[in-house]
């Protein structure tokens, strides 16, 4: 049998804010399947990021435990923690966090050349990634000359430019008009599952978490469904 691709549990997290001690997760469980899509709900303040930043390894600070792919994160040294986030993850946040000096295909080839992928093949990922998101005439233009959705749509063919076996999104289509956000969350949909790859997505959209696999919403720190 295959590993989950993301198993947390009893997951916590305290911040201390002023005096006092708040508990924002107390006992997280969550476990998602190989190519699975969940939405997490949540009001605002709720702890979504602060899960999304759990799974995405780059954030001590928290209780219970977390394992990518069957590896568990904490008995992990530095570096190998460092080679799972960038072989097995990929990450779309609202705000694109593009590299403003490269070019749409440059964004997407870095995170590749990064992991030691061969340049040329890179950039055949890239423009093949770019284009099936319509971005075919676009792939040299720098993130400030694209609209907010192209800018997303890059920071999708990013995401998920080294095949990760789990994308975190944290409202990825935040930032976007809801018929821009509409489509650009059914793009990453139908990539997502063309290649295979779970995704936990934080939105506060309910009829955007609708067009995923399972919704969870977190509640008073635990996860009810959603
Ligand atoms: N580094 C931190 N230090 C102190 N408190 C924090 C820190 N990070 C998050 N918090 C607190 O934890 C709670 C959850 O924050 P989080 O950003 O995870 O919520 P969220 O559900 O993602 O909210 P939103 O939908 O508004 O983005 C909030 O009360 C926040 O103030």
């Amino acid at each position: 049998m295959s590993e989950a691709a993301l198993q947390l549990a009893g997951l916590t997290r305290s911040f201390r804010q002023g005096g006092a001690e708040i508990e924002v997760l107390r006992g997280v469980d969550l476990t998602l399947q190989r190519g699975e899509i969940v939405a997490l709900l949540g009001p605002s303040g709720s702890g979504k990021s602060t899960l999304l930043q759990a799974a995405g390894l780059l954030e001590g600070g928290f209780g219970g435990r977390i394992r990518i792919d069957g590896i568990e994160a904490a008995d992990l040294a530095d570096k190998a923690r460092t080679e799972l986030r960038r072989d097995r993850l990929g990450f779309v946040y609202q705000f694109h966090h593009l590299l403003p000096d490269f070019s749409a295909v440059e964004n997407v080839v870095m995170p590749q050349l990064v992991k030691g992928v061969d340049k040329a093949a890179a950039e055949v990922r890239a423009t093949e990634l770019l284009t099936g998101l319509g971005l075919g005439a676009r792939l040299h233009h720098r993130p400030a000359q694209l609209s907010g959705g192209e800018q997303q749509r890059v920071a999708v063919a990013r995401a998920l430019a080294n095949r990760p076996v789990l994308v975190l999104a944290d409202e990825p289509t935040g930032n976007l008009d809801e018929d821009t956000a509409a489509k650009v969350l059914d793009e990453f949909l139908r990539l997502v599952r063309e290649q295979g790859s779970a995704a936990l997505v934080a939105t506060h959209n309910r009829a955007l978490a609708a067009r995923m696999d399972r919704v969870v919403r977190l509640n008073h720190g635990v996860l009810v469904a959603g």
